[in-house]
């Protein structure tokens, strides 16, 4: 979602620190880890012991102001990562740390206060109360605070000009398309200001044209609002244009954590080839992917472009100048790239 290549953990304070996650559903699913039986796979521990593991021993550290998206297939284990996230769900091992802050130790009461004050999520069926207008559906949150009626419309009517619905504040749910309820929904979560957003899948029911809205609102509320995000979709088109980076998820466990560049040319393994396979390379590979070594006797007059320009946006300068660009790390130039290198992308994706 930004131009920025953040390849190795943050390093600063993490928003969100998830440390050696698990949770296996079933009969005595605590007597598991540890033993050899953490190591099957899922399909074996379950033959043998009757458990499924919902999450696999997943670690990650999400920075403030990051957006970092989740995905995976059905049954990767996704909805059940989120939920632990805020404990809707009960670990059975290993930590959970919100703004330093132990989820995994906290209080019933903390809890409650840490859903209520810091962390919002929003689903795919929303669950907008029917009887209450927009207004006061963008409210419910403050007003379950205790936040005086003039002020939570105030603040309310704010949340609903900034999602797009100024003039509906009146209308109720059923009177909006499936984009507009979702949008009060996105308000609803945004109203009480929390430091993190984390969204289920919440798109995933809209039609192709309208999600394309839904997710460039995303991407434009997080510009405004710098708000970290927890995403999660099975839709790889979706985590790459959203993701600052994405964690790939399969049977619980992780199998690839990356930039949207770094998934798309270094696939961990052939599942997530697989899965990278049919992505426009121009449109997501940056340039530190493609550049090359200047050769002996060329032009270094070339126009400069840092090195996290993406492949596509670099084409018109590429074709505009008769020197090679040249790739730029800060001050540094670190490689050059000309259309013909350009082409050999596009090509390639071509045939792919
Ligand atoms: N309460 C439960 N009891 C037993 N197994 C469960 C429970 N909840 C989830 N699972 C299992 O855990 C695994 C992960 O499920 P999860 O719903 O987290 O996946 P997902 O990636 O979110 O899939 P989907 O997109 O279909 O919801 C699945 O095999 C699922 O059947």
């Amino acid at each position: 979602m930004t131009d920025t290549l953040v390849t190795d953990s943050p390093t600063t304070d993490s928003a969100l620190k998830v440390d050696s996650l698990w949770k296996i559903f079933g009969p005595r699913s605590d007597q598991i880890i540890g033993t050899p039986d953490a190591d099957l796979s899922r399909a074996e521990l379950k033959a043998k012991t009757g458990n499924v593991v919902g999450v696999k021993d997943v670690s990650f550290d999400v920075a403030p102001g990051e957006v970092f998206v989740v995905m995976g297939l059905s049954g990767s284990g996704k909805s059940t990562l989120v939920r632990l996230l805020t404990r809707l769900i009960e670990p059975t091992s290993g930590t959970v740390t919100l703004n330093g802050e132990d989820i995994t130790a906290a209080s019933e009461s903390k809890l409650r206060e840490i859903r209520r004050h810091q962390v919002s999520m929003v689903f795919q069926h929303f669950g907008l109360l029917p009887h209450r207008q927009v207004i006061d559906n963008v409210a419910y949150g403050l007003e379950v605070r205790g936040v005086s009626k003039k002020d939570r419309r105030e603040k309310a009517s704010e949340i609903v000009e900034l999602v797009g619905l100024k003039g509906y504040e009146k209308s109720y749910p059923d009177q909006l398309s499936g984009g507009m309820q979702q949008r009060v929904g996105l308000a609803r979560a945004l109203a009480g200001d929390p430091e993190m957003l984390l969204f289920d899948e919440p798109f995933s029911a809209l039609d192709p044209l309208i999600r394309r809205d839904m997710q460039n609102e995303v991407i434009r509320l997080h510009r405004e609002l710098g708000k970290t995000m927890v995403f999660i979709t099975h839709d790889l088109a979706e985590a790459l244009k959203l993701g600052d980076r994405i964690l790939i998820m399969r049977d619980g466990a992780i199998v690839q954590i990356g930039s949207p560049d770094e998934v798309v040319a270094r696939p961990a393994d052939d599942y997530v080839k697989d899965f990278v396979s049919e992505v426009p390379k121009s449109h997501v590979l940056t340039l530190k992917w493609v550049m090359r070594e200047p050769r002996p006797g060329e032009s270094l007059e070339g126009p400069a472009l840092p090195i996290t320009t993406i492949v596509r946006q670099a084409a018109r300068a590429a074709i505009a100048s008769e020197h090679p660009i040249r790739v730029m790390d800060g001050d540094k130039m670190v490689g050059v790239i000309d259309e013909d290198d350009i082409m050999r992308v596009v090509v390639a994706e071509e045939e792919s």
